[in-house]
């Protein structure tokens, strides 16, 4: 194990940032921390990389990581604020020479798509390009374990994408990767585990398959139809052995597989309903995010407060 957690807490003051968190993050693995703003990412990290103080058990590298060998970390922090007037090449030249065995600044650049921008002062780089360099500063040590909390914030699509496909590929080289993200579609993409804080605790942790199957709830058919004939459409659907819900915009149609849209689409023709669009939905992770945090989504597929959504 690279890293392992029991029962960390961390207080501020009246406010309980950690409730109790344990994991384990095996050698290769690439763990996602999500969860809302403040459910305690952030200071997760920040215990499990020894820079802030915690109650619990955590081992880094097999020790306590107020000790652990700096040179197999690489960590991204969420802010990092380097000295503006250095430019890129400079900055990690920095950083590369605080350890015994740095790679090369410009292929570290290079990997993180900066190498045209080397020699532009920092506070001259737009956000996602001085994120990509705070990246390429986490990289320099070639490290066992590479920490990023909220890597690809700031940065645009095509970067986020070869950010990913950099990750694939240290990855596949025997880097451990522990990232906190906004974007479920990143962890999705990337975490071979999902871990979900909300309120300082893990509510959930698995593969995103698992996540999805216990918690991402069912499939399905939405058909946006005029609303005068929402009802219409429900009743042939319901008619064809479907359970339905009528909404504002027409109709949706619970627990549908893709096999079951044929059926559906003769009902809707046989009844003679006219509709705008059809579409098909399974859930994902976001399904999952949203069903465990505070928010739900209804039958009809709308997400609402958990308070309204049990009402
Ligand atoms: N240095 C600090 N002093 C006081 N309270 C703090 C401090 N750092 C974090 N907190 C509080 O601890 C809780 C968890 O914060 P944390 O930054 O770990 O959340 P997060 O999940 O990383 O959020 P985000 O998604 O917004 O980055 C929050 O209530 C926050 O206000």
């Amino acid at each position: 194990m690279v890293i392992v957690a029991e029962d960390v807490r961390r207080e501020y003051g009246d406010t309980v940032a950690l409730d109790g968190v344990s994991l384990s993050i095996d050698d290769g693995e690439v763990y996602a921390l999500i969860g809302p703003n403040g459910a305690g990412k952030t200071t997760l990290i920040r215990a499990l990389t020894g820079t802030t103080d915690y109650e619990g058990r955590v081992e880094l590298f097999g020790t306590d990581p107020q000790t652990a060998d700096a040179e197999r970390l690489g960590l991204l922090p969420q802010s990092f604020s380097p000295p503006e007037r250095l430019t890129a090449r400079e900055l990690v030249d920095y950083y590369g020479g605080l350890y015994d065995h740095a790679r090369p600044t410009d292929e570290v650049l290079a990997d993180v798509g900066m190498a045209e921008h080397a020699d532009t002062w920092y506070e001259k780089l737009s956000g996602g390009q001085q994120r990509r360099t705070c990246v390429a500063v986490a990289l320099v040590n070639d490290p066992d374990l590479l920490v990023l909390d909220e890597p690809t914030t700031a940065i645009d699509p095509a970067g986020r994408r070869s950010l990913w496909d950099l990750l694939d590929s240290l990855v596949a080289g025997g880097t451990t990767v522990l990232l906190t993200t906004h974007s479920m579609a990143e962890a999705e993409r990337l975490a071979d585990r999902v871990g979900l804080l909300a309120d300082g605790d893990l509510v959930a942790e698995g593969t995103p398959r698992e996540l999805v199957e216990a918690y991402g709830g069912q499939s399905r058919l939405t058909v946006d139809t005029e609303g005068a004939v929402a009802d219409a459409a429900a009743s042939a659907v319901e008619g064809a052995g479907y359970r339905v819900a009528t909404t504002g915009r027409g109709i949706v149609v619970r627990d549908a597989m893709p096999e079951d849209i044929a059926p559906i689409v003769d009902a809707l023709g046989a009844a003679d309903v006219s509709y705008h669009a059809l579409r098909w939905e399974r859930p994902d992770l976001e399904s999952v995010y949203l069903a465990l945090t505070g928010t739900g989504v209804t039958e009809t597929g709308e997400a609402v407060e958990r308070e309204e959504a049990a009402a």
